[in-house]
């Protein structure tokens, strides 16, 4: 059975070696998947160039799609390898933050709530991939990107996001993705159609998640497939390996594993 896959290679939107390039590189350098060292603000001490140099140290994997397209199951499945590192999203936060669930705000009231979601959305993305790197490969589902070009823009496009709200959102965005490098290896895409995912979400029955139509599930497919497929939305900061994921568990983990090779030489992309 011949499986399709496609790897569309991009022009990285963050260069992955920093060298020395003062103290706004090195800020950069030092975030993500690099070793990490004391900070100006820290140690009071500028670092010396050699020895200092930051050292590349995981390769880093997002694994992108749809809500309910599959990545979490994808996630579990590279769990099992030693040399990989999985990062899920950081639900379990979203849906309670002191308390709060701003994820089921959102859902009842996105006009409101929205910016107050993707705000702490933001945060907890930059954190997770600036979070210690533990094993060689990290695989982490989602990103800081899709977190503002698919969902923020979404929120926007779609008229439940007032201009203001976005715009803060964007400088946050802006200033994070000028003044820290975030690095990313390759991007791994799970291709569903947006009535895969509906059968899918309906099955998983999340409780925040109930209210959600066919036709949010299709404005998020067609902003996918504008920033990762036709390439004409957002820069994309990484190569694409392409997964079709509409099919059956069995066949899927079995593309998986067609298809780890690619993945854990996503350093040499
Ligand atoms: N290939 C598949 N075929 C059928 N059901 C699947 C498949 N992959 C995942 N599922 C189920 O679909 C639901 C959503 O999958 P999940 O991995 O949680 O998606 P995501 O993390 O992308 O939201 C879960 O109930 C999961 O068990
Ligand atoms: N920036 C984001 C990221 C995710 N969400 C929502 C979408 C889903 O309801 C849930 C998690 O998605 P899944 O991992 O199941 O695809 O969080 C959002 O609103 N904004």
């Amino acid at each position: 059975m011949s499986v399709c896959v496609t790897l569309v290679s991009a022009r990285r939107a963050v260069a992955p070696a920093c060298l020395w390039t003062g103290w706004s590189g090195w800020r950069k350098a030092c975030a993500g998947g690099f070793r990490l060292v004391p900070s100006r603000a820290r140690s009071g001490t500028r670092p010396r160039a050699a020895g200092h140099l930051p050292v590349r140290c995981c390769v880093q994997i997002c694994v992108e799609g749809n809500i309910a397209s599959g990545k979490t199951t994808c996630l579990e499945y590279f769990s099992k390898t030693s040399s990989i590192e999985v990062l899920t999203e950081p639900i379990s936060k979203w849906r309670d933050v002191r308390g709060h669930n701003p994820l089921a705000l959102m859902y009842q009231d996105p006009l409101r709530w929205g910016i107050t979601l993707q705000t702490y959305v933001q945060l907890t993305m930059l954190d997770r991939h600036l979070s210690a790197v533990a094993a060689p490969v990290r695989m982490m589902e989602r990103s800081i990107f899709s977190a503002k070009y698919i969902f923020v823009e979404n929120l926007f496009r779609s008229g439940k996001m007032p201009e203001v709200d976005y715009a803060v959102l964007s400088e946050w965005f802006d200033w994070i993705t000028a003044n820290i490098c975030i690095p990313v290896d390759l991007i791994v895409y799970l291709q569903t159609s947006p009535q895969t995912c509906h059968e899918r979400l309906k099955q998983r029955c999340r409780e925040e998640e109930k209210v959600i139509p066919l036709e949010y599930l299709e404005s998020i497919h067609q902003l996918y497939e504008e920033w990762l497929i036709r390439r004409t939305s957002w820069p994309v900061p990484a190569p694409v390996l392409v997964i079709p994921a509409d099919h059956n568990l069995q066949r899927m983990l079995h593309q998986y594993e067609e298809n780890r090779a690619k993945i854990l030489a996503a350093s040499c992309l």
